[in-house]
């Protein structure tokens, strides 16, 4: 990917994010996503709370915890919160009924947590991330690393091929000191069933596939925004 295509990639981040943030209001608790579109909202946030807006944050991740707090952003821990008002997030992939793909980086159980208590989840995205349907980015899986074996073989059953996730030639660990695996099910032609299918697993902590916890996407496209927003 040449210079100039990842520079348009970011312009698109970064304005879906300027977007999003108009959102958030005066002493709203707010989600704070994960990954490189996230970080763009992370900034606009911050820069927000230097001109006195007054927001607590909720992190996805250790790693957004640590940029968030390096970046004056007050937080609280997510076992603390009963109900969260905003959440700025990223996706992978997203479809036009907000179904979407996450876990790229690994961050899904939190980020499902904080979607599920949060009243309106805002994904920001670059105009990559659209497509007609889900699956062509492997679905992340979260699983408690002794159940492994028992996984894979029910992934099986449900015609996905799971591969261990590495990272430096070892496998790659989550926040919550589990295993991912990046499960390949072909074009998914029903993401809520494949969803509750895979809810059903012993030992899933957590999957990528995130439905009905989306209120709109915010999407760049060029130097525009285009918003897809739930019924
Ligand atoms: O685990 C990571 C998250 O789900 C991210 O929001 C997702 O992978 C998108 O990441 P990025 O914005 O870096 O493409």
């Amino acid at each position: 990917m040449d210079k100039q295509s990842i520079d348009k990639k970011d312009l698109e981040k970064q304005i879906a994010a300027r977007e999003a943030v108009k959102f958030i209001q005066q002493n709203d608790i707010v989600g704070l996503g994960t990954g490189s579109t996230a970080f763009f909202a992370i900034q606009e946030i911050a820069a927000l709370v230097k001109n006195g807006l007054k927001i607590k944050g909720v992190p996805t991740s250790e790693h957004t915890a640590s940029l968030a707090l390096s970046l004056g952003i007050e937080l609280l821990p997510m076992d603390q919160v009963k109900s969260i008002d905003i959440t700025i997030d990223g996706a992978d992939e997203f479809d036009t009924q907000l179904n979407l793909v996450k876990g790229g980086g690994g961050a899904l159980f939190r980020e499902k947590i904080v979607a599920s208590l949060t009243k309106n989840e805002i994904i920001i995205a670059d105009s990559g991330k659209l497509v007609t349907q889900l699956g062509k980015f492997k679905v992340p899986i979260e699983v408690v690393p002794i159940a492994l074996t028992y996984v894979l073989q029910q992934l099986g059953k449900l015609n996905g091929k799971g591969e261990v996730r590495m990272k430096d030639n070892a496998p790659f660990i989550t926040d919550n000191h589990n295993i991912i695996v990046d499960a390949d099910f072909g074009l998914i032609s029903d993401p809520a069933a494949l969803s509750a299918s895979l809810n059903r697993i012993e030992g899933i902590l957590a999957h990528g596939l995130f439905v009905q916890l989306t209120s709109k996407v915010i999407m760049g496209k060029g130097t525009e925004t285009i918003i897809y927003a739930g019924n």
